[in-house]
C-alpha cells in the first residue's frame, strides 16, 4: 500500500491551468519534497492530496482511501502554509485546544505538548499569547500542532520559513528521526537548498512535474551537482 497516491491530477482556477495531469505515488518512511518556484502550485497540490480543494480531472489516495476522507485525515497532521491559530490564546492553550480535537487524552496531551514545544524551541514561550509572538514563532507553533497527534504523515507547506539556521536544523534532524520511525513526510519548499535533505524529490514548474527521484538520480540523469542545475536542465528555465 502506498502511503499517498496522486493520479493524473489537473487543476484550474477559472482559465488559469494550475497543475496539469501530476502522477507520482509516496511510500511510507519517506520523505519526499516537493519543490518549485513561488506560484507554481506547491500549495494547491498539497490540498488536492488531502481533498481540501475540488480535482478537475484525477483523483488522489491516502492509505488507498479516496480523498477526500475524514477518517483518514485523523492519520494526517497537517501545517498549512498560513497559520492558521487563535491569536487571543496562549501557544499552550493552541495546543490544547488542538489536542482535545484530535482527541488526545490528558496525560498523553501533556506529555505530547511537552515533547513538540521542545522539538520547536517554544518551551520557555508557551504561556504567552500568540499576539504577542513573532512570525517565526507562530510557523513553529503551526508546525508543534501539526506533530501533536503523532501522526503517521506528515504533510507540511513551507515549515521552515521565517525559521533561523539553528533550529531549521534541529527541525530537520527531528523530521529525520520521525521518518526513521517509518513515518511518512511530504514538505513544500522553493528553498532548493533543502532539497538535499529529502529523500526524494517531486521538481514542479508552471504546474508540470518536471523530474522525481532521490536527488543522486536526479543529478546523475542531468550530469549535474546541484538540484538547482537539475531544475534548470529539466525546463526550470522555461516560460
Ligand atoms: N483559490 C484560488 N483561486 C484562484 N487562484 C488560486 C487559488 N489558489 C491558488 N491560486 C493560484 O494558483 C497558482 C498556484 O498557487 P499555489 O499557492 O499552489 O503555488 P505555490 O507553489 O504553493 O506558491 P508559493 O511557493 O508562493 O506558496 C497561483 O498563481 C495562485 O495565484
Amino acid at each position: 500500500m502506498h502511503a499517498i497516491e496522486v493520479q493524473h491530477v489537473s487543476k484550474k482556477f477559472k482559465q488559469q491551468r494550475v497543475l496539469e495531469d501530476i502522477h507520482f505515488t509516496i511510500e511510507e518512511g519517506e520523505i519526499v519534497g516537493i519543490i518549485g518556484p513561488s506560484g507554481t502550485g506547491k500549495t494547491t497540490l498539497i490540498k488536492l492530496m488531502l481533498g481540501m480543494e475540488s480535482l478537475d480531472t484525477g483523483q488522489t489516495k491516502i492509505y488507498d482511501q479516496l480523498m477526500p476522507n475524514f477518517s483518514v485525515l485523523g492519520k494526517v497532521g497537517y501545517m498549512a502554509q498560513a497559520d492558521a491559530l487563535y491569536e487571543e490564546l496562549t501557544g499552550k492553550e493552541n495546543l490544547a485546544f488542538f489536542g482535545k480535537l484530535y482527541g488526545l487524552k490528558k496525560d498523553v496531551l501533556q506529555q505530547r505538548q511537552a515533547y513538540v514545544a521542545q522539538v520547536t524551541n517554544l518551551t520557555k514561550d508557551l504561556s504567552k499569547r500568540v499576539s504577542n509572538y513573532s512570525g517565526g514563532m507562530k510557523r513553529r507553533l503551526s508546525l508543534a500542532i501539526a506533530l501533536l497527534h503523532n501522526p503517521d504523515i506528515l504533510i507540511l507547506d513551507e515549515p521552515t520559513v521565517g525559521v533561523d539556521p539553528i533550529l531549521r536544523q534541529s527541525i530537520w534532524q527531528e523530521l529525520n528521526g520521525i521518518r526513521d520511525q517509518g513515518k511518512t513526510i511530504v514538505v513544500t519548499t522553493h528553498a532548493m537548498d533543502e532539497a538535499g535533505r529529502c529523500d526524494k524529490l517531486i521538481l514542479l514548474n508552471h504546474g508540470r512535474l518536471i523530474a522525481l527521484g532521490t536527488a543522486a538520480e536526479m543529478m546523475g540523469q542531468f550530469n549535474v551537482d546541484t538540484i538547482e542545475e537539475v531544475f534548470l536542465a529539466a525546463g526550470g528555465a522555461e516560460e
